[in-house]
């Protein structure tokens, strides 16, 4: 059936099945101002979830971005195609397939292109903070390049510098890939590189821009060569097909070519502005592609036509257009860029790529998004200015002077069992986002340092990744079980004799005397019924009989260390699951500590548990780091208690903590140090009760307390070097001594006397699961990394091997959180020594103090003495005691103590 039409007197006869595909398609995808945008994007959900049901990753990914591309190209409302990229961001973070997936930055690139105010750098930096592109070159390049773009030469700096650290194991590939882009947009710093650059020492690439450019294809084809197979050759059917639609989206976007890292037009691109700008006169070691060989335009054929579509990039045959117009196309980035305004030279005359207008009636309709307050522009290239979509709105540290106003502290919330962090807007810091995601991760309600805030999921995070740094259970090697020919393992680690089904009693020990602090379970021990194994238990990693009334006998411990062979040429990963089981089955079990049969449910707010005969009830959920989740609980006498619930079981916690108690052996020293009141520890989970402390850790004062005075960081300094020179010396290293894990015991006391102050100690150090028992490992030295984002010491990041190092480096970390309010990242400076990349503005009077301090706690040469916990405590204590205004030290105090929960 036909329907006719008369259009300037001519008769039309149009099928009627066509003039519905118009309607379908008039209405479903190009006009969004009837109010259809809600069923425009339900589509591209639909897909999403198709996508995600792939088996495929790559294809998976590419499928919805295909499709996200093409929705961009033919919707006109920005905030409906930010909702399509939050919504396809969201649901490929949530499945784990596809974190770190380079493929997902494709959506990013979307992004950005409809981003007007944040920009392509605002994007990589909340991209960053989600944590998930950590070991990606290609982020580290496209975000390197949002900055060139912007000129910040610093930031480009600092994200190379990342770069390096995180992108094992050669450094050449990063260095070739940056000095890409320095040539690009920074060509005055490229002499960064001279010295970096391993090939340059080969003398295949004279120090000239061109030859620069032509080692970063050197580095693109042995990344992406192997990988990246050349898409195949159209045929002419396909070619036909673009050509209708936008020819140029098959080449940019269809990338199903299961590439790691480098795109295959990044590679084209690269690679033929490097033939372009060639000195023929010099030899080149790149092996040129016959595809890309074409010598002059009589030679073409068919086949180089084509080939031309699928590498646009060649020298233009055609009159040059515009190459400054922004590309509609594909964001902000030079390889994209480039080749999209070569593309359109490559394509002028065949077809039309049209620029993106968008319709005076494109509004923002969802509430996903706060309205755009500045009308949608034509143009599509990412303005500076910042945009109320706000998602990833960051302050620009940059306009940052010395004489900036504070924003004021954020208002303190009323403390109670219901109490939050307080959020401070402008805090810098950001953890990794958890590890699901209930809410849309582009959500503004942006967490502040080490999370707070962190949205929607209304509770505290620490800054330990949600994703843990490695899986002890699956990843680390079994460095010293080996029981080889030489009889080595004389210890009968009997490992086969876990007691994995929780039937501890067999081997059950004797209690040992030792006490506990304040064990509500010994008290209600005699009337305590079934259910648990009870103190009596054999611990659920323990020895086969176990050693009744075994103290930790250090003599005993060493003797047995040694005789497990434990070190020589063998790398000791002190985490090692089986290595901490060793450990704790030669000791005795403490009596606060309770083995008990069986799993539970995480615990949840509200709930009453009975542990040990005695009732708790979950006052509120208190912290969440990326191993437990600790909630406020009262016991029956009415005692505010914290209880940390962990899963797998933490017993190593327990047994430091017993460690430590044993070997420091005073009173005042004990107080800095958490203690355990009981520990219940089942088969799937443990359950440690210690006492709760209201006023919160150093980072959430840090957030709070927005310019502290020099004497409180130096003041919180000594008693923090004070602390872990005790620990050290108890032979343990704390392993992840962050701002968060230093609580805050009681206030400073303003009026108190300078020797008074000295002898104060106002901070307690938690969360021991990552510590280390020096005694038991035999002082050996160690290897492997925490995985603590920001907190993982030089030693750990070299690869070289480390004692009590990460403990000299968190403690740096620290100060310098507290002064800087965003987290430390160090580089190696001319001189070859590890500094921070931003060190204390100049105004910062304990400048000179604290670089020192740090210098040489950064670069302890291998094999060299510690750094002495005395002598920076006496340096700290010397320029305290000196420098000592009274007046301004009580003004610092008030808003020290105006910045606790309490
Ligand atoms: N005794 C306590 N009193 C009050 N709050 C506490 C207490 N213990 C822990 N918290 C809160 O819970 C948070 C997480 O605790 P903890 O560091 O022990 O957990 P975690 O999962 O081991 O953390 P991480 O991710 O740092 O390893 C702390 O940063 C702190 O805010």
């Amino acid at each position: 059936m036909c329907l006719t039409f008369q259009i300037s007197g001519l008769n039309l006869s149009v099928p009627l099945i066509h003039v519905l595909a118009f309607i379908c398609i008039k209405t479903s995808i190009t006009d969004v101002s009837w109010g259809r945008m809600t069923s425009h994007r339900k589509v591209f959900e639909d897909v999403v979830s198709n996508a995600l049901k792939m088996p495929d990753d790559n294809q998976a990914i590419n499928f919805a971005c295909t499709q996200l591309e093409c929705m961009y190209q033919f919707t006109t409302s920005h905030s409906e195609v930010k909702a399509m990229c939050s919504h396809a961001v969201k649901k490929f973070y949530e499945d784990r397939r596809f974190r770190g997936n380079d493929h997902v930055l494709r959506i990013f690139q979307v992004l950005i292109r409809v981003s007007q105010n944040m920009g392509a750098s605002g994007i990589y930096e909340k991209i960053e903070q989600a944590g998930y592109f950590k070991n990606s070159l290609k982020f580290h390049v496209l975000w390197a390049e949002a900055e060139g773009d912007k000129k910040n030469q610093k930031k480009f700096k600092e994200i190379w510098t990342l770069a390096r650290q995180r992108i094992p194991p050669s450094k050449s590939n990063v260095d070739s890939a940056f000095r890409e882009v320095a040539t690009n947009k920074f060509p005055e710093i490229c002499s960064w590189f001279e010295d970096e650059d391993p090939e340059k020492t080969l003398n295949i690439f004279a120090p000239s821009t061109k030859n620069r450019r032509r080692s970063s294809v050197a580095f693109l084809e042995r990344a992406a060569v192997p990988s990246v197979p050349i898409p195949p050759i159209p045929s002419m059917k396909t070619i036909q097909f673009m050509s209708k639609s936008n020819p140029l989206r098959a080449v940019i976007v269809d990338r199903d070519d299961g590439y790691r890292g480098i795109s295959a037009e990044e590679y084209r691109v690269a690679k033929t502005d490097d033939l372009a700008d060639m000195d023929i006169t010099v030899m080149h070691p790149i092996e040129e592609e016959p595809e890309m060989d074409m010598e002059t335009e009589k030679e073409e054929n068919i086949e180089s036509k084509k080939m031309r579509i699928y590498s646009p990039v060649r020298q233009p045959l055609h009159p040059k257009q515009d190459m400054k117009a922004p590309s509609p196309l594909v964001a902000h980035t030079s390889f994209t860029s480039n080749f999209y305004n070569k593309a359109m030279n490559a394509f002028s005359e065949t077809m039309k790529v049209e620029e993106v207008v968008h319709s005076p009636m494109d509004k923002p309709s969802d509430a996903t998004y706060d309205v755009q307050k500045t009308p949608s522009s034509t143009s599509c290239t990412p303005s500076a200015s910042k945009e109320s979509f706000a998602i990833f709105i960051d302050e620009d540290e940059e306009k940052e002077d010395e004489n900036r106003v504070m924003p004021p502290p954020p208002p303190i919330r009323p403390r109670g069992l219901s109490a939050r962090p307080s959020v401070t807007p402008s805090a810098p810091l950001h953890p990794p986002p958890p590890a699901t995601f209930d809410d849309d991760p582009f959500d503004d309600n942006e967490p502040t340092v080490a999370g707070f805030n962190r949205g929607k999921q209304d509770r505290f995070l620490t800054s330990t990744p949600a994703i843990r740094g490695f899986d002890m259970d699956n990843e680390e090697p079994n460095f010293w079980m080996d029981k080889g020919s030489d009889g080595g393992m004389e210890l009968d680690l009997n490992l086969s004799a876990i007691d994995k089904d929780g039937e501890g009693e067999k081997n059950a020990p004797s209690t040992t005397t030792t006490s506990s602090a304040g064990s509500a379970f010994a008290r209600k021990r005699k009337s305590f019924g079934g259910g648990v194994v009870g103190d009596k238990a054999r611990s659920s990693i323990g020895p086969k009989g176990g050693a009744p009334n075994q103290e930790i006998d250090n003599a005993v411990l060493s003797k047995e260390m040694n005789c497990m062979k434990i070190g020589g040429d063998e790398k000791i990963n002190p985490w090692d699951r089986d290595i901490r089981g060793a450990i704790m089955s030669s000791c005795s079990i403490p009596v606060n500590r309770h083995d008990l049969a069986g799993t539970i449910k995480q615990p949840k707010n509200g709930q009453k548990m009975e542990l040990g005969g005695e009732i708790y009830s979950l006052d509120d959920m208190i912290g969440e780091g990326g191993f437990a989740k600790v909630f406020l609980c009262t016991n029956e006498k009415k005692e505010l208690l914290a209880m940390k619930y962990e899963t797998p079981s933490c017993e190593w916690e327990v047994y430091i903590l017993e460690a430590l108690r044993k070997r420091v052996r005073n009173e005042t020293v004990m107080e800095s140090l958490m203690q355990v009141t009981d520990a219940f520890i089942y088969k799937n989970c443990s359950l440690i009760l210690s006492e709760y402390l209201p006023m919160g850790t150093l980072l959430q004062s840090a957030n709070n307390n927005i310019d502290p005075h020099w004497s409180i960081v130096v003041y919180l300094g000594m008693q923090m070097a004070n602390v872990l020179k005790d620990v050290h010396a108890a032979n343990i290293i704390h392993g992840d001594a962050k701002p968060d894990n230093w609580m805050i015991m009681e206030k400073i006391n303003e009026d108190a006397s300078i020797a008074e102050l000295l002898e104060s100690r106002n901070l307690r150090l938690i969360d021991w699961g990552r510590a280390i028992d020096m005694k038991a490992l035999g002082g050996r030295s160690l290897y492997g990394r925490a995985g603590t984002e920001n907190f993982d010491c030089i030693e750990m990041m070299e690869d070289r091997p480390w004692t009590y190092h990460p403990d000299f480096y968190s403690f740096c970390g620290t100060v310098y959180v507290l002064h800087m309010k965003e987290y430390m990242t160090v580089s190696p400076s001319l001189n070859g020594r590890y500094a921070p990349l931003k060190m204390f503005k100049r105004r910062v009077t304990t400048l000179a103090l604290w670089t020192e301090i740090f210098d040489e706690c950064f670069n302890i040469p291998e094999g060299a003495p510690l750094p002495s916990w005395s002598l920076i405590h006496e340096k700290l204590k010397g320029y305290f005691v000196e420098n000592m205004d009274r007046s301004a030290w009580k003004e610092a105090v008030r808003k020290f103590n105006k910045s606790l929960q309490a």
